[in-house]
């Protein structure tokens, strides 16, 4: 694969560097800085001003009302008027809403050649037909428009990547623009994605937008899973008991049914994280291969586990809890008041029931060892503690306590590779997503090192990425 350069980009790209000074390490004492332009004085403009300073760069910011914008800028800022700022730099940051984009029309002619970067967010997923980005490089079809930072907020912008999330997620038909606005992303301190051109700038206009859209199908099943076994210990335990004898046990409800319930709902989530990988290779035998679609279904239980996995330690965790808590209750020391009273009636001495107590004994120690190893489960999947393992690590512990059966793609544009029909296309696919820079014609080894056949059966090697 020598051909193929993972810096990507053009020569051309990678000589006109946009970081201080073209390098990598920050701007030295002295020497001319960089300038990027800002259209628009609102919170996202101060916040990046803010960070493209620190980080070496010279800012103007271009305002409708320079002098009045002024004021809420460092004094080393340049606070000018549109079309003074637009001509003083080849990358344009537009902090405007998407409402306000027709209102550079004016200055189209000095837009044209120059790099824009949309950094725009709506209220509402999907909210216009087109993306903020398109709409915006179908306005200025002479200008290179690259989507980006939008995921960063203007605080986290302002306050360091350390802060906050530290993803940004970059696309654009240039590779060379995208390629300078990923170098600097990195010079920001920020960790840029590369997804490729601006036909996904959709998806991440709409990545700000999602609430807890991963959770919503596993907390769902937790909830009625829930209702589910409170109702049924409910009849079982309280209503029958009460027809059959008038037995009133109502004070039972909101702790002992609530733990009866806990313990059942997190085995049952514990059970549906196993049995989709199960069903998933059940299906693969069926298949006859492993290279076909899962249903729609089964694709989302799959990418579902890890939530339904913390979400099962987190009801064993408030079983542990409300178990601690069952002695400490009034009703509990009534029951042991009464029994050791009938056992003084009785007459009998010493009511040690071996076996029982070693029941006991092991069903809370069994207890306390489970919860241990769904501890595991949950911190190894922890971001911060998933990264510090390498893959075979993870997948260890993962696989050896849950034996999963399937493990899915966890970088989306590996489906897209995976998809592509022809050597033509995976290659295409790779320099759009990887920004790989397949420089020149592939030689002869790289073709047939592509085309070997991979991963134990006759898939071509890029089709085993
Ligand atoms: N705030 C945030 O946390 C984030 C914001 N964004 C995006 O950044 C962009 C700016 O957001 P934000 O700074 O919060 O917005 P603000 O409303 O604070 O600022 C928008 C700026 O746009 C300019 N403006 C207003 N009306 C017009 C108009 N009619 N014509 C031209 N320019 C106009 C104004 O600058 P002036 O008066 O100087 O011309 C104003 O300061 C938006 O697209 C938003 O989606 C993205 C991520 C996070
Ligand atoms: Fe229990």
């Amino acid at each position: 694969m020598d051909s193929i350069s993972l810096m990507g980009g053009s020569p051309a790209a990678t000589k006109a560097s946009f970081l201080p000074n073209g390098l990598k390490n920050g701007p030295r004492e002295g020497a001319c800085k960089p300038t990027i332009t800002i259209i628009g004085s609102g919170d996202f403009s101060k916040c990046l001003a803010i960070r493209l300073l620190r980080s070496g760069f010279h800012v103007v910011v271009g305002s409708r009302q320079p002098k009045r914008a002024a004021e809420f800028f460092p004094h080393v800022v340049d606070v000018t008027h549109h079309e003074d700022a637009v001509g003083k730099a080849s990358m344009v940051f537009l902090a405007i809403h998407r409402e306000h984009y027709s209102s550079l029309w004016d200055i189209k002619h000095l837009l044209a050649g120059k790099v824009l970067i949309d950094v725009s967010n709506n209220r509402r997923l999907n909210q216009y037909p087109e993306s903020n980005a398109e709409y915006l490089a179908s306005l200025f079809p002479e200008s290179i428009v690259v989507k980006a930072f939008n995921v960063i907020s203007a605080w986290a912008m302002q306050s360091g990547p350390k802060d906050a999330s530290r993803q940004v997620y970059v696309c654009s038909n240039s590779v060379e623009a995208r390629q300078q606005v990923i170098e600097m992303a990195r010079h920001l301190s920020f960790i840029p994605v590369d997804m490729g051109t601006l036909s996904s700038a959709k998806e991440i206009e709409n990545m700000p937008l999602r609430l807890f859209s991963d959770w919503k199908g596993p907390v769902l099943t937790a909830v009625a899973l829930s209702i589910f076994f409170f109702a049924y210990s409910f009849v079982r335990d309280i209503i029958h008991p009460y027809m059959k004898n008038r037995q009133s046990f109502f004070y039972k409800i909101p702790l002992e049914m609530v733990n009866r319930t806990l313990p059942v709902v997190a085995i049952t989530l514990l059970a549906l994280v196993y049995l989709a990988g199960q069903l998933a290779a059940a299906l693969q035998l069926l298949y006859g291969t492993k290279y076909r679609r899962f249903p729609h279904w089964l694709e989302g239980w799959l990418q579902s586990r890890k939530q339904l996995g913390l979400l099962s330690f987190f009801f064993a965790c408030v079983h542990v809890l409300y178990s601690l808590c069952l002695p400490m209750r009034r009703s509990e020391r009534y029951l042991l008041l009464n029994m050791a009273y009938q056992q003084v009636h009785a007459n009998i001495e010493n009511s040690w029931n071996e076996e029982e107590v070693w029941r006991v004994e092991m069903y809370v120690s069994f207890g306390i060892m489970s919860l241990g190893l769904l501890s595991l489960l949950a911190v190894t999947s922890i971001p911060s503690v998933h990264s510090a393992l390498n893959w075979r690590e993870f997948s260890f512990i993962q696989a050896w306590l849950q034996r999963y059966g399937y493990l899915p793609p966890t970088d989306p544009r590996m489906s897209v590779l995976r998809s592509a029909q022809t050597m033509q296309t995976a290659i295409a696919a790779m320099q759009r997503l990887y920004g790989l820079n397949v420089t020149g014609a592939l030689d002869k080894n790289t073709i047939d090192w592509m085309k070997r056949p991979r991963c134990g059966g006759t898939r071509p090697a890029w089709r085993c990425l």
